[in-house]
């Protein structure tokens, strides 16, 4: 299956009060983190932002196709883009996440429907694949101002993939940064 790859980076970064994706963790940004796994992966990566800082890392810059409407703009963004029938869809704020927890849930995935990875028991739609052929069920969700992630999910065809059923991981590895004491913890 071929897949592209789109990190959102186009938040308001308002609890951290920088562009969360250029911050560091462990002496890294976490954008460059979650670069260099995806690099390995494969080779179509965009990073969905308008911030320009953002171009020394490489790779494509995309700014949202409708701005300020929170992720589900970036992941209308994406779909609008991707070449490809699938795109995978990562938050800039999980660094740690390991290159193995990429490839279980690409594996995972049947192309009809969006795989959503399931930390702790909870579903996270920015670590989920989604089919190009949604993109205008997100639109008509984006211009209806429906914006939760979750609830597009659920309105769509879908299946959990619960992270630590599967693979030998520890939740902390799924943690996301939004905060300055989150980098302090
Ligand atoms: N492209 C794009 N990405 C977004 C947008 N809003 C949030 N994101 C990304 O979605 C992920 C989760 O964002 P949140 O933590 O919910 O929101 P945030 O605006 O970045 O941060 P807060 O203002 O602190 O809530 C991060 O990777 C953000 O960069 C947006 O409008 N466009």
């Amino acid at each position: 299956m071929e897949l592209s790859f789109y990190i959102l980076s186009g938040g308001k970064s308002s609890r951290m009060g920088e562009d969360k994706g250029l911050v560091e963790v462990n002496g890294e940004k976490m954008v460059k983190q979650v670069l260099e796994k995806l690099k390995s992966i494969g080779p179509q990566i965009k990073i969905i932002t308008s911030n320009k800082a953002y171009k020394n890392h490489g790779f494509p810059l995309l700014p949202d196709v409708v701005p300020n409407k929170g992720p589900m703009g970036g992941l209308l963004t994406a779909l609008k883009d991707s070449p490809t029938s699938n795109a995978f869809i990562i938050g800039c704020d999980m660094p740690l996440i390991p290159k193995e927890a990429y490839l279980h849930l690409i594996r995972s995935h049947q192309e009809d429907r969006i795989t959503v990875a399931s930390i702790g028991g909870i579903p996270n739609p920015l670590f989920s694949i989604y089919p190009k052929s949604l993109e205008s069920n997100v639109a008509s969700h984006v211009a209806g101002e429906k914006l939760k992630m979750i609830d597009f999910i659920r309105d769509n065809k879908h299946e959990v993939i619960p992270m630590e059923n599967s693979l030998d991981f520890d939740e902390s590895l799924f943690k996301n940064f939004n905060t300055r004491e989150d980098l302090e913890s």
